[in-house]
């Protein structure tokens, strides 16, 4: 039984010739990761064979006929991590958002899949373990590739990062100075969505960028349940922004600095709250995952309706859909990686990530560069101010509790 063929031709062509304003369709690769020693334990079966670079079939249960489904490029479990970078084209994202484009990666699928895995590499063994470079994800990957591209560019070029994450429907900044806080979306004509008072870190190595990434790892929420050890509980955010200072920009302030965005999602994975075991707290966030997933999943079923009109498409349902607008019906270029275990007992949530994966990749965006820089300096001056008054908090409540009297002389400060 065919499930859906894939785009007619091949998508990287379109993007070779420069996706400006052509509709372009979101692109889905699909990993199957390796049965988990559980799994292997349970003498579970899988349900899935790859066959070419680009088919799946899934054989149900029973001997009923095979479900065929096609992607950009499907996976099978002994593809290592390289094979994968190689395979999503994720160089081919980070050249057109070096020309200015607005790119997003983010990985979908059921809890346990390996959609960490697949972005960021498994997590270290131990403190002080570091995790072997053939194990690195396409963050890792993809980073590497562009701090060599930005020294060879010969424009000025100035780097920054943010990350955030969902968690409980709050958006949380991973690099804030301080405890996270809240933060609020905010929407305006020329930036669409966007998170107020995220932080934005400048930063010029490599080495910079990887302790960043690390940083935000560690702030993220994540538990254990039956089907994950470590489960990520949220939805994360990193985007790199990077602006070229042309002669122009730099002769003339009013012309602004070129640049693009390149924004990798690891959202958090669907689960069945009875096949987890989730009570309590990890029921709530799986709640709050589930509907999450579903206002994400309706945008995506409407905007594949023809007659649809963008503004119709209920974005706002969600603090996820509202930061991914752009990257489904907008102006920017979308790769999904869905990631799917092949053990039978995960058949009808596989299933699910399949046709779900399948919807996706007939949505198209047509991509523009924003006319806007990909950051301003007044949004770094920004955040500099916040973490300079977090700082000033900081410091204050530890004076107090060093010397309460003696803080009546420093008076208000920031
Ligand atoms: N391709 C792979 N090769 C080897 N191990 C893998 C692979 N993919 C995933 N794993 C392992 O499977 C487990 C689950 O992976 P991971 O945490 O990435 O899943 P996830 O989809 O992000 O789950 P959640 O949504 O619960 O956060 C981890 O122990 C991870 O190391």
């Amino acid at each position: 039984m065919e499930e859906r063929g894939s785009p007619d031709g091949d998508p990287e062509l379109n993007l070779d010739q420069g996706p400006e304003g052509l509709e372009t369709p979101i692109q889905v690769v699909l990993r199957v990761r390796p049965m988990s020693t559980a799994e292997l334990r349970r003498g579970e079966q899988s349900a899935l064979r790859c066959s070419g670079t680009r088919t799946l079939h899934v054989r149900p249960p029973g001997g009923a006929q095979d479900v065929v489904f096609r992607f950009s490029a499907v996976l099978d479990a002994s593809r290592t991590q390289e094979d994968v970078f190689q395979a999503c084209g994720v160089r081919r994202l980070g050249e057109l958002a070096l020309r200015g484009f607005s790119c997003t990666v983010f990985t979908f699928g059921q809890t346990g899949s390996g959609k960490t895995y697949t972005l960021t590499g498994p997590r270290p063994q131990g403190e002080g373990v570091p995790v072997p470079p053939s194990l690195a994800g396409i963050m890792q990957r993809t980073f590497t590739w562009l701090l060599e591209q930005v020294q060879h560019l010969g424009t000025p070029t100035t780097l920054h990062a943010s990350y955030l994450e969902i968690y409980n429907e709050k958006v949380r900044d991973l690099l804030s100075s301080g405890s996270p806080r809240p933060l609020p979306v905010r929407w305006n004509k020329t930036r669409g969505f966007y998170v107020e008072q995220l932080r934005v870190v400048e930063f010029g190595s490599l080495g910079a960028l990887m302790e960043l990434l690390q940083m935000g790892l560690s702030r993220r929420r994540s538990s254990a349940h039956t089907l994950n050890q470590t489960s990520s509980r949220s939805h994360a955010l990193l985007t790199l922004y990077i602006n070229h200072h042309t002669q122009m920009s730099h002769m003339d302030p009013r012309v602004p600095p070129a640049g693009g965005k390149l924004c990798f999602v690891d959202l958090a994975g669907s689960e069945k709250v009875a096949a987890t075991g989730s009570r309590g707290e990890l029921m709530l966030e799986a709640n709050s995952i589930n509907r999450s997933l579903l206002a994400l999943g309706h945008c995506i079923s409407l905007l594949l309706d023809p007659h649809r009109k963008q503004s119709h498409i209920p974005f706002r349902d969600s603090k996820l859909t509202k930061l991914l607008a752009d990257s489904l019906g907008g102006r920017g270029v979308t790769l999904m990686v869905a990631c799917v275990s092949p053990s039978v007992q995960c058949l009808p949530e596989t299933l699910s990530t399949l046709r779900y994966a399948s919807r996706a990749q007939r949505v198209t965006t047509r991509p523009q560069p924003p006319k806007s820089p990909a950051i301003k300096p007044t949004q770094c001056l920004e955040t500099e101010i916040l973490q300079l008054q977090e700082e000033n908090r900081r410091l204050r409540s530890q004076l107090v509790q060093i010397d309460p009297k003696g803080m009546n002389s420093l008076g208000s400060g920031l």
